[in-house]
């Protein structure tokens, strides 16, 4: 599914956190989106999912103004892993996972058979079903995002909106968690803070400062010394992995 922000600025008070952002993402790109802390990263996923209504500009999800399309529309093709969005912390997280499949749903309609499997297959891909039938609110913070991520697969979305869906995840799952993303093939975009897995797993990359596009495109365009210094400030280099020649990311202080 593409998805395009045009002209797209936002925010809470007259100053605005995001300004003017443009990009043009095509389906099954894995966009990255990173920043430093009050970059705009969170603001501007929220433009997508609608949590936060663009001043002006215009998101198109597909061919559809996000904000003009039936909600129902929107919310059965964008699977959206938030943050704070726990909620529900009376669901066990199998429950917490059927929520993804109410998009789907009319009114009256109950789970089939086949909306069983899907949340099955769900909590499997994310290793949510060894804690599938414990209350969300005695999770771990790492096994209740992978309840969150586990709903939003079960929606079977078109476009995946991840704000920083490695939090509270051990080293291994985080690995897991974005190669299972990238691997569905839809168009995923994602806030993350390591840029070292931004560098792994993304195709894109969007660098965010103080609101606007400070670079994107393919991760080698991205992570450059200039970038690292003027958006991240830190000096940083990317070298080839020893063991499997995919880019890594060193970050260092910068000089005095
Ligand atoms: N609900 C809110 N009300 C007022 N200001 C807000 C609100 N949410 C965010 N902001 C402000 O908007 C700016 C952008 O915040 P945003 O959460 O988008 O940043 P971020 O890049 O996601 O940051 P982080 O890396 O810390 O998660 C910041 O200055 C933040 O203080």
């Amino acid at each position: 599914m593409k998805l395009v922000f045009d002209g797209v600025t936002a925010g809470y008070t007259e100053v605005p956190a995001v300004r003017d952002v443009t990009l043009a993402i095509v389906p099954g790109e894995f966009v990255a989106v990173v920043g430093p802390n009050g970059s705009g990263k969170s603001t501007l996923l929220k433009t997508v999912y609608r949590a936060l209504r663009p001043r002006t500009g215009a998101v198109l999800i597909g061919d559809d103004d996000a904000w003009t399309a039936r909600h129902n529309e929107v919310a059965r093709r964008v699977g959206v892993l938030g943050q704070d969005q726990a909620g529900g912390y009376d669901f066990t997280a199998r429950e917490g996972v059927r929520l993804g499949r109410y998009p789907h749903l009319g009114a009256f309609d109950r789970l089939t058979a086949s909306d069983e499997h899907v949340v099955e297959e769900a909590l499997e891909l994310t290793g949510a079903h060894e804690f599938a039938n414990r209350p969300l609110s005695t999770l771990s913070g790492g096994e209740r995002q992978r309840v969150l991520l586990a709903r939003a697969l079960a929606q079977q979305p078109q476009l995946l909106v991840l704000d920083e869906p490695t939090n509270h995840l051990d080293p291994a799952h985080q690995i897991s968690a974005l190669n299972l993303v990238a691997s569905l093939g839809i168009t995923v975009i994602a806030a993350l803070h390591t840029l070292d897995l931004a560098a792994r797993h993304a195709t894109t990359i969007v660098a965010l400062k103080a609101g606007t596009v400070a670079a994107a495109g393919p991760p080698a365009e991205v992570l450059t010394q200039a970038v690292f210094r003027d958006v991240f400030e830190v000096d940083g280099s990317v070298v080839p992995d020893p063991v499997d020649g995919r880019p890594r990311v060193l970050l260092r202080e910068l000089p005095s």
